[in-house]
């Protein structure tokens, strides 16, 4: 682990649950996130770690509790507000335009933060102009980073999965996120596909101080890069620690490493 400056909270969940009709997706689910810090969420398919993200990004409502971001407390925003506060997010289920090129997808990603209106975009004139040939010069910088020059003009739908994901990561990273949330972001991709993604997501959170949140079954990936490891388990929180301390866990082991997940 390198020798990273780990900050101040920068996002405390509190009291967190989540029901849908009579089912108890979260239950009382309280961390934090520090500044600077991978911080994983873990836990058996159904254990509710999509639903701690949706809570956290927005999508869903909690039935109780309370988000912290920056100070700020909030029991519920909309997506695009969490988004405008510096929260990105990728998906399980990739959220690409598959038919536009790889350049387009990212420039779709950076629309929140595209000042000028719809009408100077479109004629592309004085200050849009500007602020467009910015953003593009932005996008191509995370290109660069994630090594896709060769496939900026391909049609996403085109490109092979793991190469998807790529862009998908580049996609939220186009929005300069202060907080990134990934979805199972090796989920699909062979060795060599999670090796590669493991050393972005490394990259990011080094080279961009991006604090990063993210779901993931691969428990070699989850140990090896993660700062600290949150447990679920039939929507509680069964842990939270070190890798090395969750490791140890009897109730952890248990539930989730002993099961061959
Ligand atoms: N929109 C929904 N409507 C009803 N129930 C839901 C909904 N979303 C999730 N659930 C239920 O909430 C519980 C937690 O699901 P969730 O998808 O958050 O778990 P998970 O840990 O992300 O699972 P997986 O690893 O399989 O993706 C499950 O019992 C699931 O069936």
């Amino acid at each position: 682990m390198s020798k990273k400056k780990i900050g101040e909270v920068i996002l405390d969940v509190r009291n967190i649950s989540l029901r849908f009709g009579g089912v108890n997706a979260l239950t009382d689910i309280s961390f934090n996130v520090r500044e600077h810090e991978i911080r994983a969420i873990i836990g058996p398919n159904g254990a509710g770690k999509s639903s701690m993200l949706n809570c956290i990004n927005g999508v869903y409502t909690p039935s109780e509790g309370s988000i912290t971001f920056r100070g700020q407390t909030f029991s519920h925003m909309n997506s695009r507000q969490v988004a405008e506060m510096g929260v990105a997010r990728t998906f399980q289920n990739l959220a690409l335009f598959k038919g536009m090129s790889v350049i387009d997808n990212l420039m779709a990603g950076r629309n929140l933060k595209i000042k000028s209106n719809l009408f100077l975009q479109a004629l592309r004139i004085g200050p849009a102009a500007r602020e467009e040939v910015q953003h593009r010069a932005f996008v191509e910088r995370i290109i660069d980073f994630l090594e896709i020059q060769a496939h900026r003009k391909t049609p996403v739908g085109q490109l092979p999965y793991g190469l998807q994901k790529r862009v998908d990561l580049g996609r939220a990273l186009a929005m300069e996120p202060q907080v990134l949330l990934l979805d199972e972001p090796m989920a699909g991709m062979n060795v060599e596909e999670k090796q590669d993604m493991c050393r972005f997501i490394l990259d990011v959170n080094d080279e961009f101080g991006t604090t990063i949140v993210l779901i993931e079954h691969d428990m070699g990936v989850v140990m090896d890069i993660s700062d600290r490891v949150v447990v679920l388990d039939y929507g509680k929180k069964i842990g939270d620690g070190t890798p090395d301390e969750v490791r140890q866990s009897e109730e952890v082991i248990r539930a989730y490493l002993g099961t061959g997940h």
